[in-house]
């Protein structure tokens, strides 16, 4: 079995949607397929119209399929705050051709705001670790940890891209997709998440480092500088995080290089003239390199003045390890490899 379905970004990329089919006969939602969360929930009959706001609704009564998973209800709340809660079927889901029939689909009976106001997004398809899973008190699995083993290989790809569609792919590595080798890199799931440690990683060109300059002699006052070009960076790789929250030093030495910078309360992190020129962030997976170009850091005007705009690159305190948003992973082709033991990351240009 194999799936391959298509992942296209919702305005300024803050979220990439791909249509799922469910139930019999097929009802139709687009989920925002993410590797942060391990719920498939979607927006249902039993969700109350004063928080719908034109979102498709999965209707498990209309499905000939469906089977109510006695006694069963979930409740998640994500990084940035927003929430929903509801109960559990299990029916028949189908992504791009991959299929599994017994697939816990959860109905929301609540949802925060934020999701109320995201018109366009019918629900979540979670693809970190089933660990994670909330339906209570029987964990239910991810669509594909449930396809894995039907799978041709145990891996699903993201090739996100900038302002145009992209795809999710189940089963197969599609080599027209990349350039050069995937570098591979394990991942501690012990915490659910993709979790991995990036070997290194730079801003700009990296001249922009002293200590890659040839400094015949550095008097002995010089700050001897970190050096990004070895250090390594761990964190998740969220695909259903906008932007890339790294360390605030990071942050710090990046932001030093956009002279119209600054850290705003109001804003809620860094924001620059929309007219500057922003440097290119880059990272390394052994030996292959990413480069997030800074157009894609330049993320969106702050209001519609459009005269400061937010960064890509945010903060990741008080969160404990990095998250590698879409703002990281759009410059990559992204495997995630799980044969049920020993789960990994692969990297490769694009
Ligand atoms: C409000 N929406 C659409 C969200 C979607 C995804 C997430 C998230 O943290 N995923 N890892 C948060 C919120």
């Amino acid at each position: 079995d194999t799936g391959s379905a298509a992942a296209t970004p919702e305005q300024y990329d803050i979220q990439y949607l791909t249509p799922v089919s469910l139930g019999t006969p097929p009802q139709i939602l687009n989920l925002d397929f993410d590797s942060g969360s391990s719920d498939l929930w979607v927006f249902s009959s039993e969700t109350p119209a004063s928080q719908v706001k034109g979102q498709a609704q999965y209707n498990p009564s209309k499905s000939s399929t469906s089977k109510e998973v006695s006694g069963a209800t979930w409740d998640i709340s994500y990084g940035d705050g927003s929430s929903s809660s509801g109960n559990v079927y299990t029916d028949v889901v189908n992504v791009g051709n991959a299929t599994f029939a017994g697939q816990a689909v959860e109905t929301a009976q609540q949802v925060s705001s934020s999701f109320t106001s995201d018109t366009n997004n019918d629900g979540l398809l979670g693809l970190a670790f089933s660990t994670i899973n909330t339906v209570q008190p029987e964990q239910q699995k991810t669509f594909f940890d449930n396809i894995r083993d039907d799978l041709d290989s145990p891996v699903w790809t993201a090739d996100l891209k900038h302002n145009e569609p992209g795809t999710y792919n189940f089963g197969f590595i599609d080599d027209s997709l990349y350039t050069g080798k995937i570098a591979y890199t394990d991942v501690d799931s012990s915490d659910g998440f993709w979790m991995i440690t990036l070997d290194s990683y730079s801003v700009g060109s990296s001249t922009s480092n002293l200590s890659s300059r040839a400094f015949h002699h550095r008097p002995s006052t010089f700050p001897s500088p970190s050096d990004s070009a070895s250090t390594p960076l761990t964190g998740i790789a969220d695909t259903g995080t906008t932007l890339a929250l790294l360390p605030d030093s990071v942050c710090t030495e990046y932001y030093s290089q956009v002279s119209s910078a600054a850290n705003s309360q109001t804003a809620g992190g860094y924001v620059f003239d929309c007219d500057a020129t922003l440097p290119d962030f880059t990272y390394t997976v052994g030996s292959t390199t990413i480069t997030i170009p800074g157009e894609y850091i330049n993320y969106a005007p702050v209001d519609t003045t459009g005269e400061q705009c937010f960064g890509g690159i945010q903060s990741d305190a008080d969160i404990g390890f990095s998250i590698f948003g879409d703002i990281a992973l759009k410059a990559a082709f992204v495997v995630f490899e799980d044969d049920g033991s020993s789960p990994r990351l692969g990297f490769a240009q694009k």
